[in-house]
């Protein structure tokens, strides 16, 4: 697969090992602006560990990364803001007790400039920089419709909103690149729907490339321009939804899956 200058996200070859334990190797894949690519595949495939290659937070050992025009052996993870990149996790990662606005905020604490710019030019460009954040925060909690739950602590709302502040507070920075691993796991089919019109509206209104992680594969085909299917860490097809759906070795992977109820249950 070859790589297009106007992809954003760019990687060739890259491989990832715990001891002797293979997470991927040899991935290639591009994300072209804009796009939704979904990256499937079996548990244990190698998908969450090249979403954390790919944001800094697992080191490969060969291979190269590149996102926009800067090119890494490894990501480093305290750029990924500035480089535009953002993602959610697999297991929530909001702060419980704070509010959805404090946690939507959160998103823009590695863009901040407030500490040095207060230092440099006094304390009302710092201010101004925090009033700017809170209108953005603000108009990504009113475009995911969570203006009625936005001084509630984020703990304690139901699980489907709580992804729904997670994915705000990835987006409140408008990455040019979002990565999310599974923002539908224990979602209602109703939940899924609306998530579902959420990321595609984030793509259409930001023009966010996204990377999904997602085990319904109604959804995946659904959502995605087109999908990487990854099986015991090798990347086994890329190509469309159509393509995907009809590719033997794809199949063979999830038939393969079948003794494990979960993925048989995941793949149906
Ligand atoms: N931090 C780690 N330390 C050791 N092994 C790891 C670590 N993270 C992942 N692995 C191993 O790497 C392999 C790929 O795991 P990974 O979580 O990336 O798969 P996955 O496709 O995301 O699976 P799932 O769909 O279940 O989330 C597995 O064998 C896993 O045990």
């Amino acid at each position: 697969m070859v790589a297009g200058d106007e992809d954003i996200l760019a990687v060739e070859g890259l491989s990832l090992s715990f001891g002797g334990a293979v997470a991927f190797a040899e991935i290639d894949l591009s994300v072209a602006a804009g796009e939704i690519h979904a990256i499937i595949g079996p548990n244990g495939a190698g998908k969450s560990s090249l979403i954390n290659a790919i944001t800094g937070l697992y080191a490969p050992q060969a291979g190269r990364l590149r996102i926009g025009d800067a090119r890494f052996a490894r990501v480093p993870a305290r750029r990924l803001a500035e480089l535009g990149v953002a993602r959610t996790f697999q297991n929530l990662a909001l702060f419980k007790s704070l509010s959805v606005v404090e946690n939507v905020l959160s998103g823009l604490a590695n863009v901040q400039r407030a500490g040095l710019t207060a230092q440099l030019l006094g304390l009302s460009a710092a201010r101004r920089e925090a009033t700017e954040h809170r209108a953005r925060a603000e108009s990504v909690i009113d475009f995911l419709q969570l203006g009625m739950f936005r001084g509630r602590a984020a703990g304690s709302l139901p699980y489907g909103l709580q992804k729904r502040v997670e994915l705000a507070r990835a987006l409140v920075a408008n990455p040019r690149l979002l990565l999310l691993d599974e923002p539908m796991a224990g979602m209602s089919a109703a939940e899924k729907a609306e998530m579902s019109g959420f990321v595609l509206a984030a793509r259409e209104m930001l023009g966010t490339a996204i990377v999904l992680i997602e085990h319904d594969i109604g959804v995946v085909m659904r959502l995605s321009d087109r999908i990487t299917v990854l099986d015991h860490g090798r990347r086994i097809a890329t190509g469309t939804p159509h393509e995907i759906q009809a590719n033997p070795a794809v199949i063979a992977a999830y038939l393969g899956a079948e003794d494990d109820p979960e993925n048989e249950a995941k793949a149906a």
